[in-house]
C-alpha cells in the first residue's frame, strides 16, 4: 500500500504525470544509494574519460535543465572501461537541482541529499545506430552522474554559468564552443554502478548509471544562477526552474556494484 501510495504522489509530480507509462518499471532511477549495501566488485575498471573540447556545440533550455549538446557523429569523445563491455559516445549533459541547497539531486547516498546533480550522457555506438535508438535500447545508455555540493567556487563550472542568461527561456539556444566536460569530474576515481532508467520522460530502462562517490564543489552564486533559469519561454507568466529532480523510486531487485572497497 505504501509503495503505491508512493507511486501515485511519484505520477503526479507535475514533471512526470506520464510517469503511470512505466508503473510497472523494475528498474527506475534515482535511488537512494545505501553505502553498506553495495557491493564492492574488483572486476570493475577504472573509468576512461577522453572528451574532445571540439565536439562541444551548444548550449540549450529544453523546458526541463539546461542542456549542452555534442557533436556524436564520431568516436572523438568517449568514455570505456569501468563496468562497460565497449565505449560509449558523449551526447550531452545537463543538471538537476533545487529550490534552496537543501535538496535538489537526484540519486542520494544513505539518504544524504546534494543541491544539485550533473548527468553527462553517453550512448552505445556498437549497439545503436543513433542517440534517439539507444534510449530504447537495454543498456543503451550510460549517465555518469556526479554531486555538486555548496563550498568552493567551480573556475570550469562559471564559463556554463555565465552562458546561463543567454538561455533562460525554454527553447533558446546558444553557441557554446570548446567546452571539456572533463573539467566538472571529480578527481576521485571511486564510483557506484547499478542498472537504471532516464530521469525524464520516456523513463526508459536503458541506462547504466555510473555514480561518482566524491562530489565537486560550487559556489553559492554558481548555484543561484542555475535557479534563475526559467522553465517557461519569452512571453509567458515566469516559472523559475527550480526543483527538476524525479523522487525517489524504490530498488526493487537489484544490488549496486562499489569500484571500491
Ligand atoms: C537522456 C536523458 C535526458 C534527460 C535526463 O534527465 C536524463 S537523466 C537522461
Ligand atoms: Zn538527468
Amino acid at each position: 500500500a505504501a509503495c503505491s501510495s508512493y507511486r501515485l504522489r511519484d505520477a503526479l509530480h507535475p514533471l512526470w504525470q506520464s510517469e503511470l507509462s512505466v508503473s510497472g518499471g523494475t528498474r527506475q532511477s534515482p535511488i537512494n544509494i545505501h553505502w553498506r549495501d553495495s557491493v564492492y566488485d574488483p572486476h570493475l575498471k577504472p573509468l576512461k574519460i577522453h572528451y574532445d573540447p571540439a565536439t562541444c556545440l551548444y548550449i540549450w533550455n529544453n523546458g526541463y535543465s539546461f542542456q549542452v549538446e555534442f557533436d556524436d557523429t564520431t568516436d572523438k569523445s568517449v568514455i570505456m572501461g569501468g563496468p562497460l563491455e565497449n565505449h560509449y559516445r558523449l551526447k550531452q549533459f545537463h543538471f538537476h537541482w533545487g529550490a534552496i541547497n537543501e535538496w535538489g539531486s537526484e540519486h542520494m547516498v544513505d539518504s544524504k541529499v546534494y543541491p544539485a546533480e550533473l548527468h553527462l550522457v553517453h550512448w552505445n555506438p556498437v549497439t545503436s545506430t543513433s542517440f534517439e535508438d539507444a534510449i530504447m535500447e537495454n543498456n543503451g545508455l550510460v549517465v555518469i552522474g556526479v554531486f555538486l555540493k555548496l563550498g568552493a567556487h567551480h573556475a570550469g563550472l562559471q564559463k556554463l554559468v555565465d552562458a546561463l542568461p543567454a538561455v533562460k527561456h525554454k527553447d533558446a539556444i546558444v553557441e557554446f564552443d570548446v567546452f571539456d566536460p572533463s573539467c566538472l569530474m571529480p578527481s576521485c576515481p571511486d564510483y557506484w554502478t547499478y542498472d537504471g532508467s532516464l530521469t525524464t520522460p520516456p523513463l526508459t530502462e536503458s541506462v547504466t548509471w555510473i555514480i561518482k562517490k566524491t562530489p565537486i564543489e560550487v559556489d553559492q552564486n554558481q548555484l543561484e544562477e542555475f535557479r534563475m533559469l526559467l522553465f517557461t519561454s519569452a512571453g509567458e507568466e515566469e516559472k523559475r526552474m527550480v526543483d527538476n529532480f524525479r523522487p525517489l523510486q524504490p530498488l526493487m531487485n537489484r544490488t549496486v556494484r562499489s569500484s571500491f572497497r
